[in-house]
């Protein structure tokens, strides 16, 4: 058999690209192959409450080499490992990040399809949504998304908490929604489940006439030997890690950012020094695969409540909490985003980080007000009712790392370096963001300060806690000892880099990537909706071009 396409991985941007594809043309043959099972109708990860997610069957379990600004400590790297992928453990968050990334991603490849403008119909295509606003969002698309006021939930201190952000300077957002481009302000947290249950991609864009084999993993992709008339290699096909090979006329690497940039070096394109290590031959030399790779770091903190008794807490015996609709999702009022107010903090750590005084006219981080950090504010916390947790994410690390290689065997984890927090601006921007939360739960300027919290708990290995008076030193010992992954690898294999803006891998003809390797610049959001966006967009562009030859 001669497939019309392989996709190598079964996750989010392949079950998109491949229903796509077929929709178009159901005579297209198709075949997905997934290294994980078939998760569609297991109810042990539908509910907010499954246990089988975050370490289980479907889970890689990765874990980082050892992070050196954080005590080198190995941090757990979860991912998707089922048809479907991340969507089949992931939390759900439904939450677009900001137009300014986007355009700054269509600028620096120099094609606006990949702009806020290129990507918003795929973004409005692909969801239900409940905001009425149809220049922003979507009413008929796959994907149903609920929020916190569409689903009907008044969280007990929503009023206090809406009042306390305010008070430490954050505003409202028009509609509550941090979905319409400009996300810096208070939002309400949009989730992509339908009355709480996990929608899995290959659900969603159901995977009927495309033929899928789980439970396989794919080692590599077969490249063509060069001839006298055509130096540049073509895929032909795949070579799974029993050995198979299958043949194919193109070949979508969809295995997300760190398989793909794995499968890419396996298969002799990748860093000419990277893949001499093991005796890979290099068939096309690509020094940014692998390159590039970013995720978001979060952290955590938990608050002791002044009066447990008042029901706060989803552990505590408060009756509303047996309500239904309190159990379809994260149980927080808003989902809040901010920028840098220290412009001159950052300023000095840009500095630091480069060498020369920042222009702050021209400077990325400077000319515009980003979006820099995330805050989660929760109804969860010690199993004992008396705590609320508050996370922190750090949206847009300037910090850089790689996936590089462990052996020629794609059984080996490859060595995973997000290089967390190795920049002083990333150092600053957890400390502002930190600093913020403090004064939100804590201050005397806000109703949760003065009324609500007694304090943070404080962490294990500590005798402070986080107050008012915390000093840089102990925030970032803090944030060092407890910075844990946002489960968002992205950028190893960028555009612009390594694939052109229709997705194929320079240098090779009929490869291509189609997941979040492919992202060349920092999305500062959790990354579903952009990846959606990209592999909707994807499939129109595979399409046509393949239509037009
Ligand atoms: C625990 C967790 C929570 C998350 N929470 C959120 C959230 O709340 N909101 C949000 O927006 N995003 C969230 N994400 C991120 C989001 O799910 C991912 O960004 C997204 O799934 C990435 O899509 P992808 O297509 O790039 O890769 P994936 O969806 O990861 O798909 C890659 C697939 O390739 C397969 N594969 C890998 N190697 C091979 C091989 N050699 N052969 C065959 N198959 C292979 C994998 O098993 C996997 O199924 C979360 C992720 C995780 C893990």
């Amino acid at each position: 058999m001669l497939w019309d396409y392989i996709f190598v991985g079964g996750g989010l941007s392949a079950s998109v690209v491949s229903n796509r594809l077929h929709h178009f043309n159901s005579s297209l043959k198709i075949l997905v192959i997934e290294a994980g099972g078939n998760a569609n109708n297991d109810e042990s990860v539908m509910w907010p409450n499954s246990t089988n997610l975050i370490g289980g069957e479907y889970d890689w379990k990765y874990k980082t080499v050892p992070q050196v600004a954080l005590n080198n400590r190995n941090v757990d790297l979860p991912c998707g490992k089922a048809l479907g992928g991340g969507t089949v453990i992931n939390s759900g968050g439904w939450i677009r990040g900001d137009k300014y990334d986007f355009d700054l991603w269509g600028d620096l490849v120099d094609d606006h399809r990949w702009s806020y403008a290129g990507l918003l119909p795929y973004m409005k295509l692909s969801e239900d949504c409940p905001v009425d606003n149809p220049k922003e969002h979507g009413k008929d698309g796959p994907l149903p998304i609920q929020g916190i006021i569409s689903t009907h939930r008044e969280f007990p201190l929503r009023n206090q908490t809406l009042e306390s952000w305010e008070a430490v300077g954050v505003q409202l957002l028009p509609n509550v929604d941090g979905n319409a481009g400009n996300p810096l302000g208070i939002g309400d947290l949009f989730e992509n489940k339908l009355k709480g249950r996990r929608e899995i991609a290959s659900n969603n864009f159901p995977l009927g006439g495309v033929t899928v084999l789980t439970k396989t993993m794919v080692a590599k992709v077969l490249l063509s030997t060069p001839t006298a008339s055509s130096q540049e290699p073509e895929a032909t096909g795949v070579k799974l890690a029993n050995g198979t090979e299958i043949q194919g006329k193109e070949i979508i690497l969809s295995a997300g950012a760190i398989r793909t940039a794995q499968l890419l070096m396996l298969s002799g394109i990748g860093p000419a020094d990277e893949l001499k290590k093991f005796n890979i031959p290099v068939r096309v030399s690509q020094p940014d695969v692998g390159k590039n790779f970013q995720d978001h770091g979060l952290f955590a903190s938990l608050w002791t409540l002044k009066n447990p008794s008042a029901g706060y807490a989803v552990t505590s015996p408060n009756p509303l909490w047996n309500l239904p609709q309190y159990g379809y999702g994260t149980p927080a009022d808003f989902l809040v985003t901010t920028s840098i107010t220290d412009k001159a903090g950052l300023a000095a750590a840009i500095e630091k980080d480069e060498g020369k005084k920042p222009d702050p006219k021209t400077h990325p981080l400077l000319k515009t007000n980003r979006t820099f950090n995330e805050h989660v504010f929760m109804y969860t916390g010690t199993p004992d009712g008396t705590t609320v947790t508050i996370m922190l994410i750090n949206l847009l690390p300037t910090s850089k790392g790689s996936v590089t290689l462990n052996s020629s065997d794609i059984n080996d984890v490859p060595n995973i370096n997000p290089n967390y927090h190795s920049t002083e601006v990333d150092k600053f921007v957890a400390r502002e963001g930190m600093r913020l939360q403090i004064d939100f739960l804590s201050s005397n300027k806000t109703a949760l300060g003065r009324d609500i919290i007694a304090g943070e708990l404080g962490a294990t290995g500590f005798t402070e806690t986080f107050t008012t008076e915390s000093t840089d030193a102990y925030i970032d010992a803090r944030i060092a000892a407890g910075l844990a992954s946002t489960f968002h690898p992205m950028g190893t294999a960028a555009m612009g880099k390594v694939v052109d803006t229709n997705l194929r891998v320079k240098g090779v003809k009929k490869l291509r990537v189609v997941d979040t390797s492919v992202f060349p610049v920092t999305i500062t959001a959790h990354l579903q909706v952009a990846t959606y966006a990209t592999a909707y967009q994807a499939a129109d562009i595979i399409y046509s071009d393949n239509c037009s030859k």
